[in-house]
C-alpha cells in the first residue's frame, strides 16, 4: 500500500495529498554513503571502525516536493555533519547502536521527521601480526565479507536489520541437482556431483520492542559472529539437493539457535561451474576442470521466518534486492 504524508507530518496510509490527479507517494531523503573511519585511541592499542553510513528522513516533506518550500528540510549536508559530530560526541562501538543513536536524534529533534532509515556498510580490519604479535595501530583489511546494518524507525517502532554481503563460498562436492521436471526446452543433465558456489547476501531482523519502547539490548557483535559461523558450518555440512534446500537449512539453523532474531532473508546467486569438455583433446574430465560461469546465474531470494512473529514490511522497504 502506498505511503502518503498528511499535513501533520505523519506517514499516512490510505490518504492522499493530490495535485490534480498526481499524488506524492512514499519518499525519503538524506545523505548517502558518508564514509567514516573512527579510531579509538584512549590507550596505545588503537581500535578502528570503518563505516559507510546513510541517513534518510521520512515525514512531513510534501511541501518541499510540491511547492519548493524548504522550511522543513533539514539539509542533507546537516545530516552528514551530524554523523561525523556524533562519531566524536556519541560514539557506540557497534554500527547498530550508532545508527540507533542517529535515528533517535533525528526523530527526537526534527519536528518533521516522523521516522527514517539509517544504514551502514562496515569494512573489517584486523591487526597486522608483526614480530610475532598483533600490532597496536597497524591493520590490514579483511576481505571475506562486508557487514551491514540498517535501523528503521516507523510508527514508533525501532527495527534493527543486520547482515553481511559478498561472502563467497564454494563446495567442490556434496551437491546434487536431480528430479526436476523436463519439458522440450530442458537440456540440463541431472547431476549427483557438482560444484555449489554462491555469494551470500543475508540480512537478519531482530525481534523488535513494542512501539514507543527502545529496541531490546542485544550483543550485535556476538550475534553477527554466530550467524556467520552457523551459515558457513551449515553450508559445509549440508549435503545439498539444491541451493534452495541449502538456504533453508541455513536459515532454519540460525533461527533455531538465535532466539533474538525474528527472520532472516537471503539473496544468493547460483554461481554455476560448467564441466569443461576435454574430449576433443582425448582427455577425461572426472569433475576436475570447470569453466567458472559469469552470467546468467540462478538467483534465489529467500525469507525464513520464525513462526508467530509479526511481519515488519517497514524494516525491509528500500533495502535493495530483498523481497
Ligand atoms: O540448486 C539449483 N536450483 C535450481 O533451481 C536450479 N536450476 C538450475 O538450472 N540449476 C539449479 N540448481
Amino acid at each position: 500500500m502506498e505511503k502518503i504524508l498528511d499535513g501533520a507530518g505523519i506517514m499516512q496510509k490510505d490518504t492522499t495529498i493530490a495535485s490534480g490527479s498526481v499524488v506524492l507517494g512514499a519518499n525519503q531523503y538524506g545523505k548517502a554513503e558518508v564514509r567514516l573511519v573512527r579510531i579509538e585511541r584512549d590507550t596505545p592499542r588503537h581500535a578502528i571502525t570503518d563505516l559507510n553510513v546513510t541517513s534518510l528522513l521520512r515525514g512531513d516533506y510534501a511541501d518541499c516536493y510540491r511547492t519548493g518550500d524548504n522550511a522543513h528540510v533539514l539539509a542533507t549536508d546537516t545530516q552528514k555533519n551530524t554523523i561525523y559530530a556524533f562519531a566524536k560526541e556519541r560514539w557506540s562501538a557497534t554500527a547498530e547502536e550508532f545508527l540507533l543513536t542517529l535515528g533517535r536524534h533525528f526523530v527526537g529533534t526534527v519536528p518533521w521527521a516522523a521516522g527514517g532509515r539509517w544504514d551502514a556498510e562496515q569494512f573489517g580490519w584486523e591487526r597486522i601480526t608483526a614480530g610475532g604479535s598483533a600490532h597496536d595501530h597497524s591493520f590490514v583489511r579483511t576481505g571475506q565479507e562486508v557487514r551491514t546494518a540498517a535501523v528503521t524507525i516507523e510508527d514508533g517502532v525501532e527495527h534493527i536489520v543486520a547482515g553481511l554481503k559478498d561472502l563467497v563460498v564454494l563446495k567442490s562436492t556434496g551437491s546434487e541437482f536431480t528430479g526436476f521436471p523436463r519439458d522440450k526446452y530442458t537440456t540440463l543433465p541431472e547431476t549427483t556431483d557438482r560444484i555449489l558456489a554462491t555469494s551470500v547476501t543475508a540480512r537478519w531482523r531482530y525481534v523488535p520492542a513494542p512501539a514507543g519502547e527502545p529496541a531490546p539490548a542485544v550483543d550485535y557483535d556476538a550475534t553477527f559472529a554466530a550467524v556467520k559461523a552457523l551459515l558457513l558450518e551449515t553450508f559445509a555440512d549440508t549435503h545439498s539437493l539444491s541451493l534452495q534446500q541449502t538456504i533453508f537449512a541455513i536459515g532454519e539453523r540460525i533461527l533455531n539457535e538465535l532466539p533474538q532474531l525474528a527472520e532472516i532473508r537471503f539473496v544468493m546467486p547460483n554461481k554455476h561451474h560448467y564441466l569443461a569438455d576435454l574430449s576433443p583433446f582425448g582427455l577425461e574430465n572426472p569433475n576436475e576442470v570447470f569453466i567458472a560461469g559469469d552470467r546468467p546465474y540462478g538467483l534465489m531470494n529467500t525469507t525464513v521466518t520464525r513462526a508467530g512473529q509479526a511481519e515488519a514490511p517497514a524494516a525491509w522497504e528500500f533495502l535493495g534486492g530483498f523481497c
